[in-house]
């Protein structure tokens, strides 16, 4: 009968590869445990996110691995951190992703709150906040415009949550109905203190809605914080695309790394016939980025159960986890988290 040792499996687990980070797992500190009790052996796998899109190959590599080795049963366990690239982007907050449109409409509101609830649902720790301080919609999505922001006796805000997602929206700040007459230096004010004299806790990923357009939020933000990068949300038009563009020239030259391109409201299903139809026309978000040499993330269907779900207030990953557009979103909000895993372990210095 062969003879497994924990270090026999942690040799073969070095042959491993993670394989997104194309580094093996040892290496790489993701082996939190190995166990070993005569030929069974349990392994806990400590991932880069909770959100990790490729889960299932990683447990069937490291299974087969341990298995090659004689082991008769193999358990495999995950946890996960998340870790930043240098230092935190904020006291406790390990990432800050910016989610940017160019033009208005296109669903960017509705995306983020769907990948900050999918990837709490993953396990990570989230916050969402709403830069669009004139037009605020996260409040209305969550389903929560009732309660009022508070402060503690520090004056920092504290934000609300819901779906397991902290969030701050000027929503809840502001009487409903009411509008914001705000000056530039107010502006900036408020979405300083959104970031940082808010008590956001502890957070994997903070992600924040910003306003359409490539104006001063934007740099405001560009310039207050280390960012991870910046989400562009299009749709398949041109008059989309064109305005996609401008912001990702804007996220560049204000050195934001983009960490990718969702393009929604790609095509449409008709429930009653099945037969699609690509409204806004189809694959210009997918062919943009090609051309800008990014990340494609996902696509996004047009769907009538997001745009109910949104105006009820309960988002289309919780009130239909079934459609596909709420599987979309999930797979979206995995290859995010793989964007990030791997752009943090590309900023690391080289040992
Ligand atoms: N894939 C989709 N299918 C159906 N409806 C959608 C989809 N994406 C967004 N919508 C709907 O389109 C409207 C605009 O979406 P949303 O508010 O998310 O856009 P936005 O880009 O954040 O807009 P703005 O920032 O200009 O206010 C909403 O009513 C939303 O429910």
């Amino acid at each position: 009968m062969p003879v497994v040792t924990e270090d026999i499996v942690l040799k073969a687990l070095s042959l491993v590869n993670d394989p997104e980070l194309h580094q093996d797992l040892v290496s790489l500190g993701m082996v939190e445990r190995v166990v070993v009790t005569g030929t069974q052996v349990h392994a806990k796998i400590n991932l880069t996110t909770p959100a990790c899109p490729l889960k299932g190959v990683i447990e069937a590599d490291v299974r087969r691995a341990i298995e090659a080795v004689g082991a008769s049963s193999v358990t495999v366990e995950f946890g996960a951190t998340v870790r930043a690239s240098n230092k935190p982007a904020l006291p406790g907050i390990q990432h800050v992703i910016l989610v940017g449109s160019g033009k208005g409409g296109v669903g960017k509101s509705s995306v983020s709150t769907n990948l900050a609830i999918a990837l709490a649902q993953s396990g990570a720790r989230v916050g969402l906040m709403d830069a669009d301080i004139y037009g605020p919609s996260i409040a209305h999505m969550l389903g929560n415009t009732e309660d009022r922001i508070k402060a503690n006796q520090n004056k920092q805000m504290l934000p609300l949550e819901r779906f397991g997602v902290k969030f701050l929206s000027m929503a809840n700040l502001v009487p409903a109905g009411q509008a914001l007459v705000w000056r530039g230096p107010m502006l900036h004010g408020a979405i300083q203190q959104f970031l940082k004299e808010a008590l956001w806790g502890e957070l994997d990923y903070l992600i924040i809605d910003l306003p359409p357009g490539t104006g001063d939020v934007q740099l405001s933000l560009a310039q207050s914080v280390s960012i991870t990068g910046a989400v562009i949300v299009t749709t398949p038009q041109d008059v989309a695309l064109i305005d996609a563009a401008r912001a990702m020239d804007m996220f560049k030259k204000s050195s934001i790394p983009i960490l990718g391109v969702v393009e929604n409201m790609s095509y449409f299903v008709a429930p009653d016939t099945g037969t699609r139809y690509d409204i806004f026309g189809h694959g210009g978000g997918k062919r943009k980025a090609e051309q800008m040499s990014l990340h494609f993330l996902g696509e996004v269907p047009l769907d009538m159960p997001l745009r109910e779900a949104s105006d009820q207030g309960t988002p289309v990953v919780i009130s239909h986890p079934e459609s596909s557009s709420a599987q979309s979103l999930v797979k979206i909000s995995q290859n995010l988290a793989g964007r990030i895993s791997v752009q943090s372990l590309q900023s690391l210095p080289m040992l």
